[in-house]
């Protein structure tokens, strides 16, 4: 099964690039730039990984890009997952990005922005890898601060393919951006946003009603409210589940009591993704693997999930169609 999974062509809707950090290129970065981390060993950095909720690792994981500082330093990070992750056969990765948690360390949009892009199309040319650009946006900040993020962004608006949401879900109700998310649409972007993984399921609801987005990040609990399951399973809306990072940030206890099998018994359009490999244990491959010793899911459900997020993901209709040819050759 570890051989059919590896050569599977797998497409991942939700990573964090940031969240791919490696604790050795931690330390190089850090050495690179001339700054002390707070950590004696690449062993120490892997210990302290250890979450009670998503707050927990958020602190953790906005003191770990703080040894992002140049062009080139989102370039390495960038190449350095897309080289692995195309390692293990993943055919193409949809990535948010978080300007703002950069901006507020005094880096521009445009290191940030050019080394990420330079990356994106390195990996397209050398790499068999499409790459979808998603801005995500720090619900836990200010309407005001990210819509003012945004229309500085505007040079790259035709590089982007989306804005999402990201960071800490309680009490920052996705309603909190409307406005930005209506701007967004006008400008010709498309819409999607983390829901339902710390939050409650009506946020699920408001995410879908007032910012319009057509995929809902995680979104697993959706399932304490009959009428959306309904409504999610009747628009075939797309959840990007993602199991390991759901135990680790204690979502779920365990895996093996994860609601991915209900969630596809109930006729969802599932996908698993890894969220931030480098901090929850393994990336879109391991993420399968796990899955696979948790619920015995056999070939096709692995070949369903990867055709629903290649239906799904931020590519030209062209590559999907290969893609999509080249999956069901992989059977
Ligand atoms: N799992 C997650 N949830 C919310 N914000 C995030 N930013 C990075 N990973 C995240
Ligand atoms: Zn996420």
């Amino acid at each position: 099964m570890q051989e059919y999974l590896s050569q599977l062509p797998k497409t991942e809707l939700h990573l964090h690039i940031e969240g791919t950090l490696e604790p050795e290129l931690m330390f190089e970065l850090a050495r690179r730039n001339g700054i002390e981390l707070s950590y004696a060993s690449i062993e120490e950095v892997k210990a302290a990984y250890r979450f009670d909720d998503l707050q927990g690792f958020l602190n953790l994981y906005y003191q770990g890009m703080g040894v992002l500082r140049t062009r080139q330093d989102f370039f390495d990070l960038a190449m350095d997952y897309f080289k692995r992750a195309a390692g293990e056969g993943v055919v193409h990765i949809d990535m948010h990005f978080d300007p703002q948690a950069h901006l507020s360390r005094g880096v521009s949009l445009e290191t940030a922005m050019e080394g990420l892009l330079e990356a994106k199309e390195r990996a397209e040319r050398s790499l068999d890898l499409s790459v979808g650009m998603i801005m995500a946006f720090l619900r836990d900040r200010s309407a005001e601060e990210a819509l003012q993020v945004f229309e500085q962004a505007k040079p790259y608006w035709e590089r982007l393919d989306a804005i999402g949401l990201d960071s800490a879900e309680r009490d920052n109700p996705p309603s909190k951006f409307k406005t930005l998310f209506a701007r967004a649409g006008e400008a010709g972007l498309r819409r999607v946003a983390h829901a339902g993984e710390e939050g409650p399921a009506a946020y699920i609801h408001e995410a879908l009603d007032e910012l319009d987005v057509e995929r809902i990040d995680h979104g697993v609990r959706c399932l304490e409210d009959d009428s959306l399951v309904e409504r999610l399973r009747a628009e075939q809306v797309v959840l990007t589940v993602c199991p390991l990072s759901n135990v680790s940030l204690k979502v779920i206890d365990q895996l093996e009591e994860h609601p991915l099998p209900r969630l596809l018994e109930k006729g969802l359009k599932i996908t698993i993704s890894s969220d931030d490999p480098a901090y929850f244990g393994g990336g879109l491959l391991d993420n399968h693997v796990a899955c696979h010793k948790a619920f015995g899911w056999g070939k096709d459900t692995f070949a369903k999930l990867n055709r629903n997020a290649l239906e799904e993901a931020f590519m030209s209709e062209e590559r999907r169609q290969i893609l999509l040819e080249r999956l069901e050759k992989s059977l």
